[in-house]
């Protein structure tokens, strides 16, 4: 996980850490709602025991009536009113539990949704930058929804899973001890072949089977996805093989998995299977009445709750695969929960001014693997200073750090003479914008989108900055200018997102800006119409640039040269090329790279 611990001793004590209740697990999260959850399960319970009620009064009433000598009418009627009173019984507590059982899930997946949208809020954003959108709205989603029959439905069925049979199986010892046991040998049986799915050659065939389906559907993923790559270099017959190949895999996997598995779960289903209990029960029925030790009519009851004994051998299955579920769900919510939050002060203290100050700055992604050592650096107001250096030298790291995509793992950035961990993230919103590689752009209006920072700007603003974005032409030939809702299908190239974020950097109109020109830049005109307007515009505004061109080099007032993770060389265009060392030898390559 990446690592954003604050060890820089010189940070107050002022800032709010998470608390971070017992609030990530499935049972931390219910119990505010216990009280909920055990009226649900009792009504679950008494309404499956009550179920059994129809069932029993049925064999009592046919013990009755087939007993030897003049019935029991009173006994049958009242067996019958038991009856009838179970079934309403049964019925009105199971929708109660229903009902109840719905809302509770309503409210538990609220409590889910907002902890994680309260907790995304707080993340760094570099951590969501790292994250497929996807992925995110899956756990807000789909894992969240996984929850619900874990508590509308699993506990209770579970529970009367257990409770009902031993009801009956008290009943039935209560009629004949022997008759019970036999009744119990299906069930028995079908207990003692679980072992026999659980040992190592099993568990191995099922992580087998879970490998070869992975594959399947990595080869298909890899095929569509790269469909076009595909098919432009001529590797269709490459890629299809691998997908054979991994189905080839699967078969044999399959039919491993099967061969070992197909006889045991056949023997369970069999023993379970209603013709075997009434075998087992009739054989060992008929044995006892032939005896003399059973009256006949005694038998009804065991065949009556004798096929109820196995149907929640089967309930239990479900419940625990649905359990699963949950709990795989509720691993990957706990895992969001568990992100480390930025601290923010719980009393933000005020920037004087917007002088950015690095101060021996270390920051890594992973304990143990140092991204930027040791970066001391300040950035003046009204100053450019284009950062320079090698892929991978941490460039984008360091940028990233000024708007608290990450807090460092050692030092600190002060603006304005106050730590960014000190500051309100508004007051840091409001201070620092930035055009970096992942565009993300809303499901809104065109102006929307722009006046982000600036909700109340009105349209003159969002179009004057649109102007300077060299994006306002391309704006009114969208199908309802700037009203069109931004999606998939509006059909932006990635140039023109890029110059949409940049018109919402320009309106925010912040007095630092952070850009990364390869991103920012997209073509030549956006290029001089955004140098231009960062030119005209404010006076002190501080930028910073990830420079690749050499006209923002030499343009740049400061050039800080990042090698390694730390800064080589640092001082005026002008200066550095007189000093002729590493930042000369990097522009005389570039010099002779750059078409211009
Ligand atoms: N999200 C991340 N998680 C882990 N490591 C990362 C992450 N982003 C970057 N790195 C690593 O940090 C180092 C610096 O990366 P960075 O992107 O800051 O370099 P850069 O100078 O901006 O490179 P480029 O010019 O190629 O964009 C690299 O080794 C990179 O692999």
């Amino acid at each position: 996980m990446t690592d954003t611990s604050v060890t820089d001793t010189s940070v107050t004590d002022t800032r709010v850490t998470d608390p971070r209740p017992d609030t990530g697990t499935l049972t931390g999260l219910l119990r505010p709602h216990a009280g909920s959850f055990t009226a649900l399960l009792t009504l679950q319970v008494i309404g499956a025991v009550a179920g059994l009620a129809p069932l029993l009064a049925v064999a009592e009433v046919g013990r009755t009536l087939l007993a030897p000598g003049p019935p029991d009418h009173a006994h049958a009627w009242t067996a019958v009113l038991a009856g009838v009173t179970g079934l309403l019984i049964r019925l009105l507590f199971t929708t109660a539990s229903s009902g109840i059982g719905h809302l509770l899930d309503g409210q538990v997946q609220l409590a889910f949704r907002r902890r994680l949208a309260a907790h995304l809020g707080r993340v760094p954003i570099g951590w969501l930058s790292q994250r497929r959108t996807g992925e995110l709205a899956k756990v807000v989603g789909e894992d969240v929804s996984a929850v619900h029959p874990f508590i509308a439905h699993t506990p209770g069925e579970l529970v009367s899973a257990f409770v009902v049979p031993l009801a009956s199986l008290i009943y039935l010892f209560t009629i004949d001890w022997r008759l019970t046991l036999i009744t119990l040998i299906p069930v028995l049986l079908a207990i003692a072949l679980v072992p026999l799915m659980m040992t190592p050659a099993r568990q191995r065939e099922q992580r087998d089977f879970d490998t070869a389906m992975g594959r399947i559907a990595d080869s298909a993923v890899e095929f569509v996805q790269g469909i076009a790559v595909v098919k432009a270099f001529g590797g269709a017959d490459r890629t299809h093989r691998t997908f054979l190949t991994a189905t080839d895999t699967f078969a044999d996997t399959f039919l491993r998995w099967a061969r070992g598995l197909a006889p045991i779960a056949a023997a369970m289903q069999t023993a379970l299977a209603p013709p075997f209990v009434l075998l087992a029960v009739l054989t060992g029925g008929t044995l006892l009445i032939a005896d003399g030790g059973l009256p006949p009519a005694d038998l009804l009851p065991f065949l009556l709750l004798g096929l109820g004994l196995t149907a929640p051998v089967a309930a239990l299955g479900h419940g625990f695969d649905d359990l699963q579920t949950a709990w795989r769900a509720t691993g990957r919510i706990r895992d969001v929960l568990a992100v480390d939050p930025l601290p923010e002060p719980a009393r933000p203290a005020t920037a004087q001014g917007h002088r950015l100050h690095l101060r021996n700055v270390h920051f890594g992604y992973d304990t143990g693997r140092t991204v930027l050592r040791g970066i001391d650096l300040t950035l003046e107001p009204g100053t450019t200073t284009a950062i320079v250096g090698p892929s991978g030298s941490g460039k984008s790291t360091l940028v990233q750090l000024l708007p608290r995509f990450f807090d460092p793992t050692h030092g600190s950035i002060t603006l304005g003479g106050t730590d960014l961990r000190d500051l309100g993230s508004n007051q840091l919103y409001r201070t620092i914008s930035f055009v970096f590689q992942d565009i993300r752009l809303l499901r809104a209006s065109v102006t929307d989108n722009i006046a982000l920072a600036l909700p109340h700007a009105d349209h003159h603003q969002v179009t004057t900055a649109a102007r300077l974005a060299n994006i306002h032409d391309r704006i009114l030939r969208l199908p309802r200018g700037y009203d069109t809702i931004l999606d998939e299908e509006t059909g932006l190239s990635r140039g023109e997102t890029q110059r949409i974020a940049i018109a919402r950097a320009l309106l925010a109109d912040t007095p630092v800006l952070v850009l990364d020109e390869a991103t920012a830049f997209a073509d030549p005109h956006t290029e001089h119409a955004v140098r231009h307007a960062l030119t005209t515009s404010r006076g002190d505004r501080t930028i910073v640039v990830i420079a690749h061109r050499l006209e923002t080099i030499t343009d740049a007032d400061t050039v800080v040269l990042l090698e390694n993770g730390t800064i080589t060389e640092h001082g005026t265009p002008a200066e550095l090329l007189n000093q002729n060392g590493r930042f000369a030898a990097f522009w005389r390559t570039h010099r002779g790279d750059d078409p211009r």
